[in-house]
């Protein structure tokens, strides 16, 4: 497909994670915008809403119409709360476009399990099934010429990533993993709500859904596929007042003695060729800031030969390595191209 301009569509393009896409498809080449989409304001020019578009976007907002979409695009990205993604993929996939999902829809093999802990209906099996999970250091290859692609959570993306190297070396012992992660407010959406208010947010600092997130069974999914057996986690989510940002710092009993120095180079040589996980030298751990507007993923490492623990810090911008920049990632990595492209922009400082 690399010879023409490949035809996108974003359905909940009045949402964060679809405003975020539009900036980063706005600098894509091989990529044109052809319709932006809201169930909610269709016909209403999108810099209404977002004014800070204004002489760079100049389409009106489309309404959700399958046939539509299926006449102008080749490729949908479906950026629409859990509940919703479920209704729209399946049609979208049958007018024979590809797509690439955002939401927690399709990331659950088990429809059951999706059930449980998203309180919606799952989708079909046979869907569940065609859907290849993005999370795109790892299972990149997979992602290569499918037509369905379901794009990690934010936590989880920063979680697994900074886990899956000493896990899959042998280097922790899966049954002693600890995530305690962090998320700025963007990661709520853009609806409002009382938790996201200026007045209950701001100077404050707080635990939400703790042993219940919604990413727990996504992430012990992916660790018990790594490590070829069933995995749990202690998972705890935590509203910081910023805008951006996910840090996830993790716990775990190693399973032999080693050094940072040897994680570090673990790590380097794992993710070696992967320009968006930037491993960070003995004694050094990120910051969200120093990510922030990029898809990068950095990670750092401390060993605690007191009590044969590794703690693991993983920083990522969750709009954008957590949602629409690792959303691109995998329409790149579909299409065949270099996965960098239209994502080469370094992080905002300060
Ligand atoms: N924000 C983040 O950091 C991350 C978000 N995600 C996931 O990405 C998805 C989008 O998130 P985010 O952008 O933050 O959410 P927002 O709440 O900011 O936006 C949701 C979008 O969905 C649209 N929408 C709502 N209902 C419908 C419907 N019935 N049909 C069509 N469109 C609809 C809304 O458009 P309108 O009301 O105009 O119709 C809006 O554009 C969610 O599934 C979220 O969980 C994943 C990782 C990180
Ligand atoms: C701060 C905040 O509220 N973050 C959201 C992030 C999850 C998300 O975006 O939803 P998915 O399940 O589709 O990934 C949350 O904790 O639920």
């Amino acid at each position: 497909m690399s010879g023409h301009q490949v035809k996108v569509a974003i359905v909940g393009s009045t949402g964060y994670g679809g405003v975020e896409l539009i900036r980063f498809l706005l600098e894509h080449p091989q990529v044109e915008i052809v319709s932006v989409i809201s169930s909610a304001s269709a016909g209403a020019p999108i810099t209404d809403g977002f004014p800070h578009l204004t002489n760079i976007v100049v389409q009106n907002l489309d309404g959700v119409d399958i046939q539509e979409i299926a006449k102008k695009a080749d490729l949908v990205f479906t950026a629409t709360p859990s509940g919703v993604s479920s209704k729209l993929v399946p049609q979208l996939v049958e007018a024979g476009l590809k797509v690439i999902d955002l939401s927690g829809d399709f990331r659950l093999k088990d429809g059951a399990t999706y059930e449980e802990w998203y309180k919606h209906t799952a989708p079909e099996a046979d869907l569940l099934e065609k859907a290849v999970y993005g999370l795109s250091e790892i299972y990149g290859h997979e992602v290569v010429g499918q037509s369905l692609i379901s794009n990690p959570g934010c936590y989880s993306t920063a979680s697994l990533l900074g886990l899956i190297p000493a896990l899959s070396a042998g280097w922790i012992d899966p049954s002693t993993i600890i995530i305690d992660a962090k998320s700025g407010v963007s990661g709520a959406g853009r609806g409002t709500s009382l938790t996201v208010h200026y007045a209950e947010i701001n100077e404050n600092f707080k635990a939400y859904k703790i042993n219940k997130h919604q990413h727990i069974p996504e992430i012990e999914q992916t660790l018990a596929g790594i490590a070829k057996q069933p995995v749990t986690v202690t998972f705890t989510t935590h509203l910081v007042p910023m805008t951006r940002g996910i840090m996830s710092t993790m716990y775990a009993t190693l399973t032999g003695f080693h050094t940072e120095k040897e994680l570090v180079e673990l790590y380097t040589q794992y993710y070696e060729g992967r320009r968006f996980v930037r491993i960070r030298p003995e004694g050094q751990w990120p910051a969200t800031k120093e990510v922030l507007g990029s898809n990068y993923c950095d990670i750092g490492f401390s060993v605690d030969s007191r009590t044969g623990r590794v703690t693991i810090v993983s920083v990522i911008d969750n709009v954008v390595k957590g949602a629409a920049g690792q959303a691109i990632q995998n329409m790149n990595l579909m299409m065949g191209w270099d996965e960098t492209l239209g994502l080469r922009n370094a992080p905002v400082y300060p």
